[in-house]
C-alpha cells in the first residue's frame, strides 16, 4: 500500500503524521512498527492520525500509535504537530480546534510567535485510572504530596526508588535525580517502564530541579525508548513537582530537544485545573512511501 506522509518534530519528539480525515488507512501493529522503523520504513517516536470527529462541537479526532505499534490515550508533543499541520495542510483555519482523544479532549492554539499552546487538561491522581496497582503499598509523605517506594527487581540488592504516580491521560512515574545527565534512564527507564504494578506500563521521567522555575528533564517512553522530549512527560514531572512543593505555577522545563513550558495552577489547591504546555512544532518534509501489507 503506498500511502502519503509527513514527518513532524517538536522539540525532537519526531512523528510521521497521516492525513485519515478522507477515508481510514486501516493499518496494522506491524504496518506502525515499519513506518516507525529508523532503518526499513520513516523513522519515528510515535504515529499520529488525524481524523474527522463524529461530534459535534469537535474539529478533529487524534490517534496515536507508539513505535512499538500499541495505540495511546495521548501525546503531547504529537498535539502540537497535530495543529501545525492541520493548518498547513487546510484542514483548518481556525486558532485553536478542539480535538477528541482516547484521553478526552485537548485544545491546541496556534500563537503569532509560531509556537503551540495545548489545553492538554487536568491531571489524573487516583492510582486506579493511572492505572498503578498500590495494593499493599504505602505511599510514603513527600513534600506536599506523596511518593512511592518501588523496588525495580526482585534482586536483593535492586534499587529502591521513590516516584511520583500520575496520569495525564497517559501513565507516568516521575522520579527526581539530582544530574539528569548522569541519570539511569537507560538500565531503571525499561526496569519502571515495564514494572508489574503498572498493568499497562508507563512513561518513566527523570527530573533535575535547578530552580522553582526550571527544571531539566529526560523520560524513558512508554513503547518508543528515551526520546529527545516528552510532552506529557513534561507535564506530568511539573505537576509532581509543584505537588511536592518543590515549583511553581509555570515552569520552562529543558529537554534534550528543546525548552517545553508548562503552567498548571493547581498549586493555588484546584487539582482539577488544566495543565498547560506550550512548545515547537516542526514540519520536516513529506513524502510517499510503500507500506508491506503484512506489516
Ligand atoms: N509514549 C507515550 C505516548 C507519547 C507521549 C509523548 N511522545 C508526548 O509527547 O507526550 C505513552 O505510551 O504514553
Amino acid at each position: 500500500m503506498r500511502i502519503r506522509f509527513t514527518k513532524m518534530q517538536g522539540a525532537g519528539n519526531d512523528f510521521v503524521v497521516l492525513d485519515e480525515t478522507r477515508g481510514l488507512l486501516g493499518l496494522s501493529p506491524g504496518q506502525y512498527r515499519f513506518l516507525a522503523d529508523r532503518h526499513f520504513g520513516v523513522g519515528a517516536d510515535q504515529i499520529l492520525s488525524v481524523r474527522t470527529a463524529s461530534d459535534p462541537g469537535v474539529d478533529f479526532q487524534y490517534v496515536i500509535h507508539n513505535a512499538d505499534g500499541g495505540e495511546v490515550e495521548q501525546c503531547g508533543n504529537g498535539a502540537r504537530c497535530f495543529m501545525r499541520f492541520v493548518r498547513e495542510q487546510g484542514l483548518t483555519d481556525k486558532d485553536v480546534v478542539r480535538v477528541q482523544t482516547l484521553a478526552g479532549l485537548i485544545a491546541p492554539r496556534m500563537n503569532a510567535d509560531g509556537r503551540v499552546t495545548v489545553d492538554m487538561g487536568p491531571p489524573i491522581f487516583e492510582p486506579a485510572r493511572v492505572p498503578f496497582d498500590d495494593a499493599g503499598l504505602d505511599a510514603q509523605p513527600t513534600g506536599g504530596w506523596q511518593t512511592w517506594h518501588l523496588a525495580l527487581s526482585t534482586e536483593a540488592e535492586s534499587p529502591i526508588v521513590p516516584l511520583a504516580v500520575l496520569s495525564m491521560g497517559n501513565p507516568h512515574a516521575v522520579q527526581l535525580v539530582p544530574d539528569v545527565d548522569g541519570a539511569p534512564v537507560a538500565t531503571q527507564g525499561p526496569l519502571i517502564e515495564r514494572h508489574p504494578r503498572f498493568p499497562q506500563r508507563v512513561n518513566a521521567g527523570f527530573m533535575q530541579v535547578q530552580s522553582r522555575g526550571q527544571v531539566k528533564l529526560r523520560v524513558f517512553e512508554r513503547g518508543a525508548g528515551e526520546t529527545l522530549a516528552c510532552g506529557t512527560g513534561a507535564c506530568a514531572a511539573v505537576v509532581a513537582g509543584i505537588r511536592l512543593g518543590l515549583l511553581d505555577a509555570r515552569v520552562d522545563v529543558h529537554t534534550r530537544g528543546g525548552v517545553l513550558t508548562i503552567e498548571w495552577a493547581g498549586e493555588q489547591g484546584d487539582l482539577g485545573a488544566p495543565v498547560f504546555m506550550t512548545g515547537p512544532a516542526v514540519t520536516v518534509f513529506s513524502g510517499e512511501i510503500d507500506v508491506p501489507d503484512e506489516g
